[in-house]
Formats: C-alpha cells, sequence, structure tokens
C-alpha cells in the first residue's frame, strides 16, 4: 500500500511531467527547499494556489522524516497563510521537528518569501508506517 518504488511523487520525483520536482537540502535540524512557482500553480491571479502552499510545507516536514530513515503519512496537519505567495519569485520552505513519542512525530514548517517574511505555517503530526532503510 506505502509502496513508492514507482518514484512518481507529485511533490519530489523529477520523473513526474506534472510535479513540482523539489530538491530538497539538510543542514542541522533544518529540511529546506525552494520553488518558483509557475502561472500553471496559480489560484488567485498571481497567487499561488493555497493546496500547493499545504503541499510544500507538507513535502519538506516528510521530507524531514525521510532523510531520518522515517517513512511516515500526514496525519493531521493546520496551515496558517498569513501573505499570498506570488507566482515568478523563489520562495524557501523550512521544515524541522517539535517532538516525538513512539509512532507521532510532530514536525513544524515554514514559507518564507524574497526579503524574509513569512508568508505561511504549518504544525503537522505524522504517524511512521514503515522504516525506510
Ligand atoms: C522515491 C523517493 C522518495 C522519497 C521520499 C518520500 C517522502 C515521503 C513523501 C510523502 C508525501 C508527504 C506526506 C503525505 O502527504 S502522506 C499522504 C496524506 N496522508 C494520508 O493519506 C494518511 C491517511 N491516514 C492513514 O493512512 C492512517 O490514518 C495513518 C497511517 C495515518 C494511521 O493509521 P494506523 O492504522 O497506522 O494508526 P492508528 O489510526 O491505529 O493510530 C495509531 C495511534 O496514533 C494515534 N493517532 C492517529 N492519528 C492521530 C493524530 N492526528 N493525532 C494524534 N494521534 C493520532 C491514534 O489515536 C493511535 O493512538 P493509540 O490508540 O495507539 O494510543
Amino acid at each position: 500500500m506505502f509502496r513508492r518504488s514507482d518514484g512518481m511523487c507529485f511533490a519530489c520525483s523529477p520523473r513526474n511531467p506534472i510535479g513540482l520536482h523539489l530538491e530538497f537540502s539538510h543542514e542541522g535540524d533544518i529540511c529546506r527547499t525552494t520553488f518558483t512557482a509557475g502561472n500553471e500553480h496559480q489560484g488567485w491571479d498571481g497567487v499561488l494556489h493555497g493546496g500547493l502552499v499545504t503541499t510544500l510545507l507538507d513535502e519538506a516536514m516528510a521530507q524531514w522524516l525521510w532523510h531520518r530513515g522515517v517513512a511516515a503519512m500526514t496525519a493531521e496537519m493546520l496551515t496558517r497563510f498569513s501573505l499570498p505567495v506570488p507566482v515568478g519569485v523563489p520562495v524557501t520552505v523550512e521544515a524541522w521537528k517539535e517532538g516525538c513519542r513512539g509512532r507521532l512525530w510532530e514536525l513544524s514548517a515554514r514559507l518564507i518569501l524574497p526579503g524574509g517574511k513569512v508568508a505561511a505555517r504549518a504544525t503537522a503530526k505524522f504517524l511512521t508506517v514503515k522504516e525506510n532503510g
């Protein structure tokens, strides 16, 4: 059920023709990616669709776990959209761990605009479904 071997993740696979093709780096406790939205990612004119803002935040948190050998699914997520995210500008997404109890992981993430303002924040709970190693 949780097989990922076809490598077609909408957020991170380089092979998904309609995917976001995100690449992640890890520095200390932070998982980070950058993304520049195109016109095809809009909701309101010129503004990144909120569902895709949530996707960016969700994926960064999932990748924080994946990088540490944990295959976990998002069980709950709360997103605060503070500012519109314009298309055509590179934004940074960062995720980090808040805590862990057994299979339950709590993480946070934020999306940062050029110039440093935080446009969106999320907190989420993930449940380990299997080890990825
Ligand atoms: C190719 C290379 C790729 C690389 C990378 C990939 C990275 C990955 C990218 C992925 C993409 C990005 C990520 C995505 O988009 S993941 C996709 C979106 N998420 C889903 O589809 C998840 C759907 N849900 C489920 O499948 C199940 O509900 C899961 C698996 C989550 C749990 O079902 P399971 O049957 O396993 O567990 P359980 O229900 O017995 O619960 C167990 C315990 O946990 C407690 N509990 C449950 N929920 C919550 C909660 N919200 N807060 C607090 N507690 C909670 C629960 O009370 C119980 O506690 P207790 O009674 O034992 O005390």
